[in-house]
């Protein structure tokens, strides 16, 4: 039953993953404790409620500077196999991490009509680099999923927090570009007429307007579409935040769409500590595969986390000229969240 209703919900988006998912038997999934940081929010309510419903996870920690006893009681009352505890305020932000194996961050503000994601670096910054500072203290050997925005930045920040504690990790340390991609494989299968489930789109770059580049040329099941539709699927791809910011009409921005997207790489994160072979998806990472530090691309994970950071693979030229235009904003991104976790 527990599973099953996991498996509704994750139909359709990743039957293979499904398929390894169900076949976990209780006796022997080992014990997971999960923390979600901001877990009173828009994505964290929704994205506790999943992660209630994940048969991974033994414990489910919900921290937030407020209103987590309440999350927390509601969502303990459901019968799955996590025992829920919440922790409300700075004083009890170590018992929420301590001995997590995922940390996910959705803790900060969101944008409102007209802001770009850069905009709320001011706030965020301060909040994702007190956070880190507290996970480098208190469950140094997390795997943080970072959901916080501006993406390209808090998750360069986190990096440069853990290097000063001396606990950095490349291989555990991502940026959640999930959305992302869930939006291309959405856009894509409506364009081509193919079943969604089927539907696979590796998105890479980083998590903002032109950073983020959806890889159609390598989208399955095949449509041969033409450029002008390519265009458009990528546009709307790099501006889906922003549809959803401009709907709410100043009440957010994505949050259920994202405490989905969440859920999924939370779970990958999961299946890879957990020794499930072949868990693919794409993050925004430490990287080589360009000239820049981090870069999202399709990653292995595994039992340490990252397992691989895998190439590009034959990109069309919309494509190559999509990545050439992306990288100085990309840069610029990441060498200020450098500057800011060095300078304050
Ligand atoms: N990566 C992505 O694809 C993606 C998608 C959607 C939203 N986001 C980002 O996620 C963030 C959260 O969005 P939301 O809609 O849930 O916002 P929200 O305002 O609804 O919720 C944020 C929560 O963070 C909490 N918070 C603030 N400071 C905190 C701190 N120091 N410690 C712990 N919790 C703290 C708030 O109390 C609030 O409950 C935003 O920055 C948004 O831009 C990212
Ligand atoms: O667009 C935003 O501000 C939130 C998020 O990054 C998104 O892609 O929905």
């Amino acid at each position: 039953m527990r599973s099953s209703m996991y498996n509704l919900i994750r139909k359709g988006s990743a039957s293979r993953s499904s398929f390894l998912f169900r076949s976990y038997s209780s006796g022997t999934v080992p014990e997971r404790k999960v923390a979600v940081l901001g877990a009173a929010g828009g994505i964290g309510q929704p994205l506790a409620l999943l992660m209630k419903l994940n048969p991974l996870v033994s414990k489910l920690a919900l921290y937030d500077i407020a209103g987590t006893p309440g999350v927390a009681a509601d969502v303990s009352h459901i019968n799955t196999r996590s025992e829920v505890a919440g922790y409300m305020g700075e004083e009890q932000l170590g018992q929420a991490l301590e001995g997590s194996d995922v940390v996910i961050i959705p803790a900060g503000v969101p944008r409102k009509p007209g802001m770009t994601r850069d905009d709320l670096f001011n706030i965020n910054a301060g909040i994702v680099k007190s956070l880190c500072t507290a996970i480098a203290k208190y469950c140094p050997n997390a795997l943080v999923n970072m959901i916080s925005n501006p993406v390209n930045s808090t998750v360069p920040i986190a990096a440069e927090v853990f290097k000063k504690a001396g606990t950095y990790d490349e291989k555990k340390l991502f940026g959640v570009t999930t959305l992302d991609v869930v939006r291309a494989k959405t856009f894509y299968a409506g364009k081509a007429k193919v079943p969604v489930g089927e539907v696979n789109v590796p998105v890479v770059g980083g998590h903002a307007g032109i950073t983020i580049l959806p890889l159609f040329s390598q989208a399955t099941p095949k449509a041969n579409l033409p450029d002008e539709d390519i265009k458009a699927l990528t546009k709307r791809t790099q501006d889906g935040g922003t549809e959803v910011v401009e709907a709410k009409a100043g009440k957010g921005s994505a949050t259920l769409s994202m405490a989905y997207a969440g859920a999924l790489f939370a779970d990958a994160c999961l299946k890879g500590l957990n020794g499930v072979p072949d868990v693919v998806e794409c993050s925004f990472v430490q990287s080589s595969i360009t000239e820049l530090p981090f870069f999202a691309s399709k990653v292995k994970l595994g039992k340490n986390g990252v397992e691989e950071v895998l190439g590009l693979g034959p990109l069309s030229d919309i494509e190559k000229e999509g990545l050439e235009h992306l990288i100085p904003e990309l840069k610029s991104s990441i060498e200020k969240g450098i500057k800011f976790a060095n300078q304050s």
